[in-house]
């Protein structure tokens, strides 16, 4: 069973309700159709109802709820929690009833209030507009500092990492992160690894050089990550810093790092900073035709995901699967 249909049939054990704030985005709709017909989740599409129901047309979402933000009873409700939420950072009450109309803001306080188990956006919005209200509303989860995001990315045809499964972290959220943000990020992923994707981590801590190869500050983060998240979490399958050639060919990372648990073998790769992060699952993704299933958030206190605004209606499908078994508690 491939490590999708593992999770989508997970979703289906235990159904959650998940808000889509893009309710009359057309891809969005068409998921929603294939989530709805097939139990994955039970929905609730925000925006202006006729607008949804005329993008919706030839579709089946009769069994979606519709909210309209602008026209709900519970707006003034959620205006004055977002009010007390941010007062202390000069918040004013006319704002917060501004900012509440935004189906961005209006889902995260659904999620946060618990009258819905999570949220999906950003097939038309960027990835800071989806997550700066989620980190406003819900927060971070206890003992969490910092939220990130994982990629799985299953590789056809690929003999490395786990039979070309890979998770791929952080490519969406933190664009610069410290040695201690970095370590953070490792761990974080090796779960999302363990307990989303199934495959045991073994975690490389990415950069131009393998073990000492070049000098460079940027070399020191990746090697100071390292270090710690070994301090953070000793039993982790983890090393660095390793050159990708180095962290996945077992011929390479033999002659490159001999000795090393990772080297050759890691199906969990921690890239230093959101430009190769970014850049490199969009390559594979194109390049080698990779399902690139995410990103995936990791540390929120309840799921919101986000989509790249490049998204296919089944990528759509496949991460409301995922928040919802977020939502189930399993991750
Ligand atoms: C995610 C992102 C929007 C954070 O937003 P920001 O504008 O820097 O937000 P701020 O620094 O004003 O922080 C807003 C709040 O979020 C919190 N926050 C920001 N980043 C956070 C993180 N990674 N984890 C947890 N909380 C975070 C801040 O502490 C702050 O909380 P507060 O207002 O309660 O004090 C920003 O890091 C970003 O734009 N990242 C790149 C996203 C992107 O373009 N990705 C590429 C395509 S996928
Ligand atoms: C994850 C990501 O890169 O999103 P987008 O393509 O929307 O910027």
């Amino acid at each position: 069973m491939s490590v999708m249909d593992n999770i989508i049939q997970k979703a289906k054990a235990n159904k959650k309700k998940i808000v889509l704030p893009e309710g009359t985005e057309p891809r969005t709709l068409k998921a929603a159709e294939i989530v709805l017909k097939e139990g994955i989740a039970d929905l609730v599409l925000l925006g202006k109802e006729e607008e949804i129901r005329e993008k919706a047309k030839g579709l089946d979402i009769s069994k979606a709820e519709i909210v309209d933000p602008e026209k709900s009873p519970n707006l003034e409700r959620y205006a004055k929690e977002y009010y007390e939420l941010r007062k202390n950072k000069g918040m004013t009450e006319e704002e917060a009833e501004r900012l509440m109309r935004d189906p961005m803001y209006y889902g995260c306080m659904m999620v946060k209030l618990g009258d819905v188990d999570g949220m999906v956006s950003g097939a038309i919005h960027a990835t800071a507009d989806v997550f700066r209200p989620a980190f406003q509303i819900i927060k971070t989860a206890p003992n969490v500092k910092v939220v990130s995001s994982a990629f799985i990315m299953e590789v056809p045809e690929c003999k490395y990492g786990s039979d070309g499964v890979f998770i791929f972290a952080d490519c969406a959220i933190n664009p610069n992160p410290t040695a201690e943000e970095l370590a953070a990020i490792a761990i974080a992923s090796a779960h999302t690894a363990k307990v989303l994707a199934g495959i045991e981590p073994k975690v490389a801590m990415l950069s131009f050089s393998t073990k000492g190869s070049a000098s460079h500050e940027l070399v020191d983060k990746v090697k100071r990550a390292t270090e710690i998240a070994k301090e953070l979490a000793p039993d982790l399958l983890i090393d660095g810093e390793l050159q990708v050639d180095a962290a996945i060919v077992k011929e390479v990372g033999e002659l490159k790092a001999p000795g090393s648990p990772v080297a050759g073998q890691a199906n969990v790769l921690i890239f230093p900073d959101l430009q190769a992060g970014n850049i490199g699952y969009k390559l594979v993704q194109r390049l080698a035709k990779a399902n690139a299933i995410g990103p995936i958030s990791q540390g929120l206190a309840k799921p919101v995901n986000d989509l790249s605004r490049g998204c296919s209606v089944e990528d759509i499908v496949n991460v409301i699967a995922i928040t919802s078994v977020q939502a189930q508690g399993i991750v």
